[in-house]
């Protein structure tokens, strides 16, 4: 390995993100050095640049990218059991390992993270868009065993996200049951597959954009409705109603909002029946009204972050087993700025995958 390599970083707030060439560091004790074969481009890492100086959550500079796959390039002093040379993907979310949510598996809910400073790569420390990164420890390595880098790098966010959100929801997506997915971008596109591999719910996808809509038909949804619910689109609720009908007046048990909007969380309350579920993904924040007369009874709402280690291994399998597929467009290094701006103006259609 060189010397020096090339990464994405986020250099100051308001900047756009830059490609640079930074030293290529050196796994300290208990770290091990992965070379990158592929790093997947999230919406989050946009919500995060969105983000105002004083509101900022993280040291800066920092290399982007928290959808990680790569092969062990070196160890640090005391790793054992991982050996240099093995394909592996990174599970996100890290904790402090011990804490109760932590010793359940449960990273993405560590309690003490925070206050220990701990930060997944690409949203606190140096993350996957670049030739070379760290990674704190092995237990957040998982073998790729064969699976296409390229495939498994959306899987550790785009895939394990909804993977997460659905199995929260799988005793309501019973056969007869509808599911709503609201967003077939990154996430929501996969959402789609794992729904249909692994529920027998009705699936019913909603985007603005007709060529998202036509990937989710391919995908097996088994109907997709343009979302109106944008005012500046003109909305009158007519989205929601037509959800109702194609339910039968009930609703949806299941709303998945990959959107996290104002405009799409009422357009979840509107749509969704009686015992329902909302889950809100996309981290726009929004509030939600909920209470009596203002969502249909004992409406459970939720907004879960990433998923468990023990998720990512099972969404990885059903990838090996062929039940999902992300759908990717593959960049250089050298153009990541200019894909994040596709990504922005909604024209990538599945996942970007930086292969640097
Ligand atoms: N909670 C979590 O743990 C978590 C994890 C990853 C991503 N996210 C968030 O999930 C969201 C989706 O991320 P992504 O990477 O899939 O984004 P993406 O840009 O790939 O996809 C978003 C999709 O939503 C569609 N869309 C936009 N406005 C819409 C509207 N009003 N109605 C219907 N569809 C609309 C777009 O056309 C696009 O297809 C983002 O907010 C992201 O920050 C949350
Ligand atoms: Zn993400």
């Amino acid at each position: 390995m060189g010397s020096v390599m090339k990464a994405v970083r986020y250099p100051e707030v308001g900047a756009r993100p830059e490609v640079v060439e930074v030293p290529v560091p050196d796994p300290g004790p208990g770290q091990v050095l992965l070379k990158v074969t592929a790093a997947g481009m999230c919406h989050s890492d946009i919500a995060v640049m969105s983000r105002p100086a004083p509101r900022f959550p993280f040291p800066l500079p920092m290399t982007l990218g928290h959808e990680a796959v790569g092969t062990v390039a070196a160890l640090g002093a005391g790793v054992h059991g991982m050996p240099v040379g093995e394909p592996v993907a990174v599970y996100g979310p890290w904790g402090c390992g011990v804490c109760r949510k932590c010793a359940q598996g449960k990273e993405n809910y560590c309690t003490r993270a925070d206050d220990l400073g701990i930060r997944p790569p690409g949203l606190g420390a140096d993350g996957a868009m670049a030739e070379y990164m760290l990674v704190d420890d092995t237990r957040h390595l998982v073998p790729l065993h064969g699976l296409d880098p390229v495939q498994a790098a959306p899987l550790t966010d785009a895939g394990l996200t909804p993977y997460h959100a659905l199995k929260r929801s799988m005793p309501k997506l019973v056969g007869g049951s509808t599911a709503v997915v609201i967003g077939v971008g990154g996430l929501g596109h996969i959402a789609v597959q794992l729904l249909r591999a692994t529920t027998p719910a009705r699936v019913i996808a909603l985007d603005v954009a007709d060529e998202k809509l036509e990937l989710a038909a391919q995908l097996g949804a088994h109907d997709v409705v343009r979302s109106d619910d944008a005012p500046d689109r003109g909305g009158r609720g007519g989205a929601a109603r037509r959800i109702r009908r194609l339910t039968g007046g009930d609703g949806a048990d299941v709303v998945l909002d990959f959107v996290g909007a104002e405009s799409t969380a009422k357009l979840a309350v509107d749509c969704v029946a009686v015992e329902g579920d909302i889950t809100i993904v996309g981290i726009v924040g929004a509030p939600l009204p909920v209470g009596f007369g203002l969502t249909p009874h004992e409406v459970a709402v939720a907004a879960p972050y990433w998923g468990t280690r023990a998720e990512l291994i099972e969404v990885l399998d059903l990838a090996r087993a062929g039940a999902v597929r992300a759908h990717v467009e593959t960049y250089g290094i050298d153009e990541t700025p200019e894909v994040y701006e596709r990504l922005h103006h909604g024209q990538i259609r599945g996942r970007a995958v930086i292969v640097p």
